[in-house]
């Protein structure tokens, strides 16, 4: 265990100014950092682009030790190292694309017993390895194991929506090492989720400090377009990204302004989410086709391609304006002038609409968030949740636990189309009463509803099919679809 202190003992305003090169800290920050450096576990949720991360990276930075960071996702761990080391940071990462010889070179400075390293990213994964588990065991003896910080931690929950089996592992900190604090971080849980991943985790609730922060984000605009298949909502689109770039244009106090920071009127740097992989690589052929700057993003692309597309965007190069994407593109990339996020059809989860919508505006600035929602695309999701919980497997290992998934991942969908249905109440609101987050949620004319409920109800009735005929169309059948991809 390392040193205690009082956390009175240093200065992290200091850290925050030279190493960060933020002013100050954030609402609540402070309060949560404060409780991590003197030990106590901590649970923190708070809404997408709060600033979590500065919450155990300045810890590690100030403190003693090395503090072990467990991530589910690749592009964030070599994100923020990236970042970290422009600022001098000792950090490292051990995922599948460390080099052997680096891998190595960590390998041994662990070994050591002090190591020099201040930041460790891993996978939950390589937190199962014995090899990994015997290195830790001779850092902590030699009191240099700082703490424990479990990113997206919904993750350890079976009724989170984003599961990974291997998060449950991670009890096993807090049962070797007791006494070595453990800080969650996540944006999205449930109560029951958050009582979970405490329970799993084994951290002692009378303890724990707990940070709940608001859900919500009042320079987000939502708002949900409706569609039908009779319908290319293509135009619509175009349309809306058009009408941006000529705001923009006729406006020469903006366009001056964007020049002097090396933008142009024509770049609304966005990110079109759609759930199949054909429709990544046709949309950004028809938007670039219209002039639009626009890339494929998906998995099923060769890596050099999906790097440069990764990387012009994030350098707001020309031609590289909107990245379409298959889901989880953007997680743990901070992109801060991200103008808009588009769902090109409904998404399988809220909790992943409310994380990818909250790639948008990551600066404070007035951003939109659009949702194409369509009652046959509703049946479409329905009818391929319906067919997997039809092929889960109904006996053997872990069974439970999958079937569980799938019922979770049935009500989060179910809320999703709740929501895209509503024309009562505040998006923002239908949010955080999602997470059972009852603060303020602040919409000044942020939404559909708050803007004009009556055009709402119109554009709703004009915009969807039927009931009716969905109800026809489902029972010959037409809502069957392929994998999600
Ligand atoms: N005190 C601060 N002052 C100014 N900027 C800050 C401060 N703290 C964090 N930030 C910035 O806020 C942005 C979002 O931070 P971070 O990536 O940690 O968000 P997050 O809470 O993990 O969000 P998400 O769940 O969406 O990934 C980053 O650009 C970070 O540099």
């Amino acid at each position: 265990m390392p040193n205690k202190r009082k956390a009175a003992h240093y200065d992290i305003d200091f850290t925050l100014r030279r190493v960060f090169g933020k002013r100050s800290f954030r609402p609540t920050q402070r309060e949560v950092i404060t409780a991590t450096l003197e030990g106590e576990d901590v649970f923190l949720q708070a809404a997408t682009s709060f600033g979590k991360s500065l919450c155990y990276q300045l810890p590690a930075i100030v403190d003693f030790g090395i503090t072990i960071v467990v991530s589910p996702l690749l592009a964030l761990m070599n994100n923020q190292v990236a970042s970290m080391r422009k600022a001098n940071v000792r950090v490292e990462t051990i995922n599948s694309t460390t080099t052997a010889t680096n891998k190595r070179r960590i390998m041994e400075d662990l070994q050591c017993g002090h190591p020099l390293t201040r930041l460790l990213y891993v996978t939950p994964e390589y937190c199962q390895l014995d090899s990994f588990r015997k290195l830790l065991r001779v850092v902590h003896s030699q009191r240099e194991l700082a703490r424990i910080a479990i990113d997206e931690a919904h993750c350890v929950s079976e009724w989170g929506h984003d599961f990974r089996p291997s998060f449950q592992q991670l009890r096993f900190f807090k049962d070797e090492f007791p006494n070595i604090p453990v800080i969650c971080l996540t944006a999205t849980a449930t109560a029951r989720v958050r009582d979970d991943i405490i329970q799993t985790l084994n951290l002692d609730p009378a303890k724990l400090k707990m940070f709940r922060m608001t859900t919500s984000r009042p320079n987000l605009h939502y708002e949900i377009r409706f569609k039908s298949d009779e319908e290319d909502h293509y135009a619509d689109f175009l349309q809306f990204i058009k009408a941006t770039h000529a705001r923009r244009a006729e406006n020469p106090a903006r366009a001056t302004q964007l020049a002097t920071q090396n933008q142009r009127t024509d770049n609304v740097p966005g990110i079109i989410y759609t759930l199949f992989r054909k429709d990544c690589e046709s949309l950004a052929h028809r938007l670039c086709a219209d002039g639009i700057g626009a890339k494929p993003y998906h998995a099923g692309l060769p890596h050099a391609e999906r790097a440069d597309a990764l990387a012009g965007w994030v350098d707001n190069r020309p031609g590289y304006d909107i990245i379409v994407a298959t889901t989880a593109f953007g997680m743990g990339i901070d992109k801060e002038n991200v103008r808009f996020v588009v769902h090109w059809q409904i998404p399988k989860s809220f909790e992943g609409f409310y994380q990818e919508a909250g790639r948008a505006g990551r600066d404070g600035k007035a951003s939109r968030c659009i949702l194409y929602y369509g009652r046959e695309d509703r049946d479409r999701a329905a009818s391929m949740l319906a067919r997997d919980q039809a092929r889960q497997p109904q006996k053997g290992a872990g069974v439970r636990a999958q079937q569980q998934q799938l019922l979770n991942r049935g009500k989060s969908l179910q809320a999703l189309i709740e929501y895209c249905e509503s024309t009562e109440t505040c998006r923002h609101r239908l949010i955080a009463k999602y997470f059972a987050d009852e603060g303020e949620t602040p919409c000044d004319f942020a939404c559909d509803w708050c803007k004009d409920a009556a055009a709402l109800v119109r554009r709703k009735e004009r915009g969807l099919a039927s009931e009716e005929w969905c109800s026809t169309q489902r029972q010959m059948g037409r809502y069957e679809v392929d994998e999600y991809e």
